[in-house]
């Protein structure tokens, strides 16, 4: 197989997706030095609109224009956060994904301009997260807080929160650390007190199916211990087919001794009912543990709670 001499790389065209696009130049320049790479933004129906997702086809509203500009040749590559890639349906016939980089952190972080923490948050304070899953744990376990909407990239939010139109601000750690924003983190929640979305820290490499030497020259970006968990991770929501307004989130994780489990819940929006299951791979393959830790939930009534909450 030979490695292409051109790689373009088409991304959305926010800080945080342009920085993903760097760490996968530097990846790809290191495994195939001879290699150039080029750059193709894009904005997203979900960049440009900044209102409820779910009035412009919420899933995909951040992958669309992407896809498109893969399929029509004018880029080679897509990476996307594995989070923003609907997973209720295939991914867009004629491609796949390529490699599924080393896992960034799953966390959630409060950003407090104060540096206080989400139990030390007063009453009545106004967190800005546009995000059900965000908002129903919030509701479960810091009922004294009020979410208001907030949407538009990581750097925009952040400059809302300056600009007081919230108290505090639920921002992924892996894309502050992206933005080069850590130092914003007043606290980082523990997956327990902030159960985190399915996907979360992961980037996908995606190519045109027939683009073999390209699968064959990115493949190597790829981390195993990763393609396990957003295999069961993927696989989970596709079972469970919720839509944009579906407060769900869950993660698996290979353990030390190599084992795979998944944990994951389904949330009512008011966060008062929470449906929990969480298995071990045993000998199960990663996508059948995903359809089994879904079948489980499906058992407890999770098709009742996401087919009652309107989208
Ligand atoms: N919806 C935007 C988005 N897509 C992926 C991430 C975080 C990075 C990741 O999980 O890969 C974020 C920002 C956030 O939720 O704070």
């Amino acid at each position: 197989m030979a490695v292409p001499e051109l790689i373009r790389i088409v991304s959305r065209d926010s800080p945080m997706a342009l920085a993903q696009v760097e760490r996968v130049r530097a990846e790809l320049a290191a495994l195939h030095p001879g290699v150039r790479t080029e750059v193709v933004p894009v904005k997203t129906t979900g960049d440009k609109w900044l209102g409820d997702l779910s009035q412009v086809e919420g899933k995909g509203a951040f992958t669309k224009e992407v896809d498109a500009a893969l399929l029509s040749g004018e880029a080679d590559l897509a990476v996307h956060c594995v989070k923003d890639v609907p997973a209720d349906r295939p991914l867009p016939a004629g491609t796949v994904f390529a490699a599924f980089l080393e896992r960034d952190d799953i966390r959630d972080a409060l950003v407090h301009p104060g540096g206080l923490t989400l139990d030390e948050l007063p009453d009545g304070a106004r967190v800005g997260t546009s995000s059900v899953r965000r908002v129903a744990q919030l509701a479960a376990t810091h009922p004294h807080l009020t979410c208001v909407p907030f949407r538009g990239n990581a750097n925009r939010r952040l400059a809302k929160l300056a600009a007081g139109e919230a108290d505090a601000l639920l921002l992924a750690v892996s894309g502050l650390e992206r933005i080069g924003r850590r130092d914003v983190i007043s606290e980082v929640l523990s997956p327990e007190t902030m159960m985190p979305p399915i996907g979360a820290g992961i980037l996908a490499l995606q190519c045109r199916e027939d683009d073999a030497d390209l699968i064959d020259a990115v493949s190597g970006l790829g981390d195993p211990r990763t393609h396990r968990e957003a295999t069961a991770e993927r696989m989970f929501l596709h079972v469970l087919q919720g839509h944009c307004n579906s407060p769900i989130a869950g993660y698996a994780r290979v353990d030390r001794g190599g084992e795979l489990s998944l944990r994951a819940c389904v949330f009512t929006p008011d966060g008062k009912t929470r449906l929990n299951a969480h298995e071990w791979a045993g000998r199960l393959d990663p996508a059948t543990l995903g359809t089994s830790v879904a079948v489980a939930l499906l058992r407890q009534g999770a098709r009742e709670i996401i087919d009652g909450i309107a989208h």
